[in-house]
């Protein structure tokens, strides 16, 4: 039996979570670990279909990614979540739910700079938002309140994805996890 942990990859789009989620994933798969990766995109396709990026619906998307990540951990998964989760409440929210059950969770910045974000713009909405397309993004014109103590701050913008993905394992093994 393989214990479970949930680790939050949070940090402003673009900034790496998804990659090194998925980095990870692989390198604990092949070691045998039982492991799922909540991607947001995903999530927002079905369990949060419908919700937007006001406070509020983050706040709910994101509680309903920590009910099953808890779910899933205290079940012996690695729970990998790269979402940005902008608000320290609603984040701290999910940490008091994996402590009432006695599950391991690890929240990592994912502290990529807005300006390394913007040029890689992954899904162009840095682009959109500057054209004036799109309003209320993450980091720019929405607010993200990052981690005042994360267990492990990542600069990707420093790093390969292999090392940053590493970092990760390196937490996990401190803590006993794998
Ligand atoms: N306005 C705005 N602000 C931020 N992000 C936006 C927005 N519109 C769409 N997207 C894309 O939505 C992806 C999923 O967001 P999340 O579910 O992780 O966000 S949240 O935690 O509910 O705030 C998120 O994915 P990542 O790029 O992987 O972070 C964004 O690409
Ligand atoms: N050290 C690193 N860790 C993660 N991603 C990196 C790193 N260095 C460069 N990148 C690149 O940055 C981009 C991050 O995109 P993505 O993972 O989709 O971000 P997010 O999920 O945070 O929106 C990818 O193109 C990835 O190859």
């Amino acid at each position: 039996m393989t214990t479970g942990a949930t680790v939050w990859l949070t940090g402003l789009p673009s900034a790496g979570k998804t990659t090194i989620a998925y980095e990870l994933a692989g390198r604990l798969r092949e070691e045998g670990h039982l492991v799922e990766v909540l991607d947001g995109d995903e999530i927002r396709e079905f369990i949060s279909a419908g919700l937007g990026f006001s406070r509020e619906d983050r706040h709910t998307n994101v509680q309903r990614i920590g009910f099953l990540a808890d779910l899933l951990a205290r079940n012996g998964v690695k729970a990998l979540v790269p979402v940005i989760a902008p608000y320290a409440d609603s984040r701290d929210a999910v940490r008091k739910r994996h402590e009432a059950s006695g599950t391991a969770y690890l929240e990592v910045h994912v502290a990529t700079p807005v300006e390394v974000c913007s040029e890689r713009d992954v899904k162009g909405l840095y682009a959109k938002q500057a054209a004036g397309e799109l309003t209320g993004l993450t980091g720019v014109d929405d607010p993200y309140e990052a981690p005042q103590s994360p267990d492990l701050r990542i600069e990707s913008q420093n790093q390969t994805v292999q090392e940053s993905a590493a970092s990760v394992y390196a937490l996990l093994s401190e803590r006993g996890l794998v």
